[in-house]
């Protein structure tokens, strides 16, 4: 029998630190991250069409829906399997835009995964992540699904196995377009790349930081308020920051004090994406 619907989720991520070691000949930078996923997100749910039309039916504020990752994924999965399927998708979306927590390319993956899934296309992992890296950097981990070191743009990925702490990850009011973030001269672009072995000893710092606390004073008053209670960092080009915590218990504490306008959420850093757990429970 054919699966006709599917849900699935499409979790957050963290950069767990960010340096940025060069500018490209093409202006992308190469950089060295450490991705870990959050137990957090969105959640896109997809039925079957048999008439070949990709249909969003959740309007995403400020986003056209040609220009959303979701409609530019399925496009583009329905174009390199040649399936004469199509589908409507609908997004419950919780995750900040713009956040530096790639909610956006997670919908990506959620969509390239999903769908390979209900159109039977059968492409594989690098398959799918070839695709998504044309859509966003931050693509390809999503789709592989496991906390990762990631080098290059973000597509060359190490799979690690992290601690996996609960995570205060905090929220302030404001978008930071990524692309602003590259293109500001103030960005430090020549840090010495480390080993993993390096950054496990001695830690590492978000070169996005200065520059984003700079244009965004409401980032940088974040900072430091959440300061205050936890070694707070940024994730990403911001504009979300966040502290690890060896139980909810404690994050929530922190979170507790907070102003009750600041959105901020409570979760559990995965080393295997939940899209991937739902997707083998349901395999
Ligand atoms: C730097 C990261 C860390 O996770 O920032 P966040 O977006 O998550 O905050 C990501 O790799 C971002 O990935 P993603 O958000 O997919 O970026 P893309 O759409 O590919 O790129 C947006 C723009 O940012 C710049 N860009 C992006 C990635 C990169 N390694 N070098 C760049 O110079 C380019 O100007 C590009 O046009
Ligand atoms: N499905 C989507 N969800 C979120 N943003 C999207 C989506 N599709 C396109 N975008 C665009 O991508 C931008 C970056 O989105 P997002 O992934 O949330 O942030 P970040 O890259 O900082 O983690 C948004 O501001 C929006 O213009």
């Amino acid at each position: 029998m054919t699966t006709a619907t599917l849900s699935l989720p499409a979790p957050a991520k963290l950069n767990l630190f960010l340096h940025i070691t060069s500018r490209r000949d093409d202006g992308y930078h190469n950089l060295q991250t450490l991705f870990q996923f959050l137990d957090h997100g969105d959640t896109l749910h997809f039925r079957l069409r048999s008439d070949g039309q990709i249909r969003l039916l959740t309007d995403l504020p400020g986003v056209a829906a040609d220009d959303n990752l979701i409609i530019r994924a399925a496009q583009m999965l329905k174009q390199a399997s040649g399936t004469p399927l199509g589908a409507d998708i609908q997004l419950d979306k919780t995750l900040p835009m713009g956040g530096g927590i790639g909610g956006g390319s997670s919908d990506a993956a959620t969509t390239l995964l999903g769908l390979n899934t209900l159109w039977k296309t059968d492409l594989n992992l690098d398959q799918l992540a070839e695709l998504g890296i044309r859509l966003g950097a931050d693509v390809p981990v999503f789709v592989r699904g496991h906390a990762a070191w990631a080098e290059g743009v973000g597509e060359q990925l190490t799979p690690v196995e992290l601690d996996e702490p609960w995570f205060l990850v905090v929220a302030p009011d404001c978008q930071v377009s990524t692309a602003e973030i590259f293109s500001d001269e103030r960005l430090t672009r020549n840090t010495s790349p480390i080993t993993l072995a390096a950054f496990v000893a001695g830690g590492g710092r978000n070169d996005c930081l200065p520059v984003v606390t700079t244009r965004y004073p409401e980032i940088r008053n974040t900072l430091i308020l959440l300061n205050k209670y936890c070694e707070a960092k940024m994730t990403g080009t911001g504009s979300c920051l966040f502290g690890a915590f060896p139980n909810e218990r404690e994050a929530d504490k922190v979170r507790a004090r907070l102003p009750a306008t600041l959105r901020s959420f409570v979760a559990r850093g995965c080393n295997v994406s939940p899209l991937h757990r739902e997707l083998q429970k349901q395999a």
